[in-house]
């Protein structure tokens, strides 16, 4: 399948500037900006660069399988696209956009609790594509069982649940714009079409957006968090649950001794704890915890195809595409998502095939070396 806006740019850092040059400055830096310092926001790239592949030759590469599967879910080229909240401040389409051009390609759509549109209206522009919801737990249980099941009878195929954010990271750069989109209402939809959210207010959201914005507000962190608690979520869903947000093997173990079905090593690329370890450091250890028992997914600084060859080589069984495709959208709405996911797609099969694999699921650390 060839499409698309032959206009857009092909490397990562022009893509960034692509929507750079299309958006107002605070919602780009919404977008691109760290917590702190931004030092695992680099970390997360830079750690790409400590690893290297030594590739085998003379392996008959002409036919290749890019593909894994997992949780009942067919992933065409073994990644997915990540959750990105509040897509409505890149593109008026936002994440239906999205949504369609991961659909085009039968690659999996993760869907944000915090959508600018509903995860009923983002099911309906996925169609027959495949998707799953992610979580952000409310510290009004109701409001949360309500979303989980809206997200079942919409057809979403696995719940993650994010756990790396029990508070807001301290992201100066958005602090200095004073720029927060749940505030300004960019990404409550899945709330303020929620009967149950809706019950909690005595006049509609309509007739009353900003008191309903406020409710949002007070309900939509859950700092009190446990593992305990994310475990009832057994009792309203029959779905597979995934914990995003794990970078210490511990929790890893945790994670498959409670029998949640998977996991996905991450640090919300460098957003939350500033000076927390990079996500593809992390990697190993919980790999070699996990041992296979359930998929771990992995995110945090994926931008190549040589990228989700290595993550794959240190324990990953998937990735997800995060920033890459969000400045496809500010950039070239569903036609800027096609191209940013086509090109990630050459990209990996090409470093596949250059790396002397056949099959993506083969991918291991005899291949790589650390370096520097
Ligand atoms: C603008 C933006 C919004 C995000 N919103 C969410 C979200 O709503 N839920 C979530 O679990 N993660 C969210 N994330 C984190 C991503 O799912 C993913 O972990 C991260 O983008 C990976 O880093 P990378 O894009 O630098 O590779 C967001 C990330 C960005 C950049
Ligand atoms: O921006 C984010 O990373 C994110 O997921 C989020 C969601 C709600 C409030 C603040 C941040």
């Amino acid at each position: 399948m060839t499409v698309i806006e032959r206009s857009l740019p092909y490397s990562y850092s022009h893509l960034e500037k692509a929507a750079e040059l299309t958006l107002e400055k605070e919602p780009f830096t919404y977008v691109q900006s760290g917590a702190g310092a931004e030092v695992t926001l680099r970390a997360n790239e830079e750690a790409f660069e400590r690893w290297a592949i030594v590739p085998r030759v003379l392996k008959d590469v002409s036919s290749r399988n890019l593909s894994a599967n997992l949780l009942g879910t067919h992933l065409p080229s073994s990644f997915m696209l990540a959750p990105i909240g509040n897509q409505g401040i890149l593109h008026d389409e936002g994440e239906l956009a999205s949504a369609k051009a991961a659909a085009a390609f039968g690659v999996p759509f993760i869907a944000s609790t915090v959508s600018t549109f509903s995860l009923e209206e983002i099911a309906a522009a996925n169609g027959d594509g495949s998707r799953w919801f992610q979580l952000y737990w409310s510290s009004d249980f109701e409001v949360t069982a309500s979303m989980v099941q809206r997200a079942e009878t919409a057809g979403y195929s696995a719940i993650v649940v994010t756990v790396d954010m029990p508070v807001v990271g301290h992201r100066e750069r958005d602090l200095n714009y004073q720029y927060f989109p749940l505030a300004l209402g960019k990404g409550a939809a899945n709330f303020l079409q929620d009967p149950v959210f809706q019950s909690r207010l005595s006049k509609s959201p309509v007739e009353e957006r900003d008191v309903a914005l406020a409710e949002l507000l007070s309900v939509f962190f859950e700092p009190a968090l446990t593992w305990d608690k994310v475990q009832e979520l057994r009792k309203i869903t029959s779905l597979p649950i995934l914990i995003k947000g794990i970078l210490h093997a511990d929790d890893a173990k945790i994670a498959v001794d409670l029998a949640f079905d998977g996991i996905v090593v991450s640090n919300h690329g460098g957003r939350q704890l500033d000076g927390c370890f990079s996500s593809l450091d992390a990697l190993p250890a919980i790999a070699d915890t996990v041992k296979g028992r359930i998929p771990v997914l992995f995110d945090s600084g994926i931008r190549r195809g040589a990228d989700a060859v290595k993550a794959l080589s240190l324990g990953a069984d998937a990735v997800l595409l995060g920033r890459p495709y969000v400045y496809g959208l500010a950039a070239g709405g569903e036609n800027g998502v096609k191209h940013v996911i086509e090109q990630f797609i050459k990209d990996f099969d090409s470093a596949i095939a250059l790396t002397g694999l056949t099959k993506a699921s083969d991918a291991n650390r005899s291949i790589l070396r650390k370096v520097n």
